[in-house]
């Protein structure tokens, strides 16, 4: 499988603050790719740097094989991007601005604007002005998808959307996809991330902690257990390797497990168990054991 990006130890420091720290991974051509992580964990500061909106402290990224700044106007012709906050000359009505972004490119996108208001439910005749938030975030989105690129980056895309507009905006985004367009989508919403992409990269305190298969991190890995046990337990008794998210109450006891179930298995055979419920967790649990900050 191609890349069309790479991403290769970037690091980016506003001053003495931290924004990205070592950050590596790469999409693969005609992905959907999640890069999901709490809100400061610096996602907006790696889109921005793949952009070249932002320079890097260290590191570099290519996107489709060529270095993201040195062929940055080049690159982005190919490239449709929506920003998490979208700003504009107010007094200009929609599709004034939407044939002026479209001007950069070298090719009619009328037809294409006018499919895509449509899809949105979007005024073109309005002035920005007029617009709600939302009605913004449509814009951008229009703004970002009329030259029909190649690679879609979308800084958490749905906030401000109504549940309906989220569902067409996911309906479009797949639609682009299945025309072959790769796509790389930030969010801290855990489930459209589930709901839309083949792998997710994820992010906390500036560092990539995974990068795995939806698939994977929801099908294999993880087993939720409830203890109820006839007498209090130690609290570290469940304490083991492999177990993650362990709360004690008393009498009940419940975490994640990923590895071998028999080591769980033996220590509830080793106290006088009330009942005990085994589950998968879903996405957020498994999510929340990546969050969790380290003490
Ligand atoms: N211009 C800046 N100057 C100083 N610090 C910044 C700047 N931009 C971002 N940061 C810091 O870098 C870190 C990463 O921020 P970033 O905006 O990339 O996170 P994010 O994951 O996109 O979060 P959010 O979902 O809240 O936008 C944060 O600690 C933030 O405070």
């Amino acid at each position: 499988m191609k890349n069309v990006i790479e991403i290769n130890h970037l690091t980016k420091t506003y001053g003495n603050a931290r924004g990205i720290t070592d950050i590596s991974f790469n999409v693969e051509e005609g992905e959907i790719f999640g890069f999901i992580g709490p809100n400061g964990a610096g996602k907006s500061t790696t889109i921005r740097t793949l952009l070249s909106l932002i320079y890097p402290t260290s590191g570099s990224a290519k996107i489709f094989g060529k270095d993201c700044i040195e062929f940055a106007p080049e690159i982005k012709k190919e490239i449709g991007y929506l920003p998490s906050e979208v700003f504009y000359y107010d007094n200009m009505r929609v599709m004034e601005l939407l044939k002026y972004s479209a001007s950069f490119y070298k090719k009619d996108c009328t037809k294409r604007i006018k499919e895509l208001a449509e899809i949105m439910d979007l005024d073109l005749t309005k002035k920005i002005d007029d617009l709600s938030l939302g009605n913004k975030k449509k814009v951008g989105i229009v703004q970002g998808l009329l030259h029909e690129p190649k690679l879609i980056i979308l800084d958490e895309p749905t906030s401000g959307l109504d549940p309906l507009m989220q569902q067409r905006f996911f309906e479009l985004l797949e639609a682009e996809h299945k025309k072959g367009a790769t796509v790389l989508f930030s969010s801290h919403i855990l489930t459209e991330v589930q709901r839309l992409c083949d792998r997710v990269a994820i992010i906390k305190e500036g560092e990539i902690v995974a990068v795995e298969k939806i698939s994977t991190l929801q099908e294999n890995n993880y087993k939720k257990f409830k203890i109820h046990t006839k007498a209090a337990l130690d609290d570290n008794y469940f304490n083991l390797a492999g177990v993650s998210n362990l709360v004690v109450n008393k009498d009940t006891v419940s975490f994640l497990f990923r590895g071998n179930l028999n080591s769980v298995m033996k220590k509830i055979s080793d106290v006088e168990i009330a009942n005990v419920w085994i589950d998968e967790p879903d996405l957020e649990e498994i999510f929340m054991h990546y969050y969790v900050k380290e003490a």
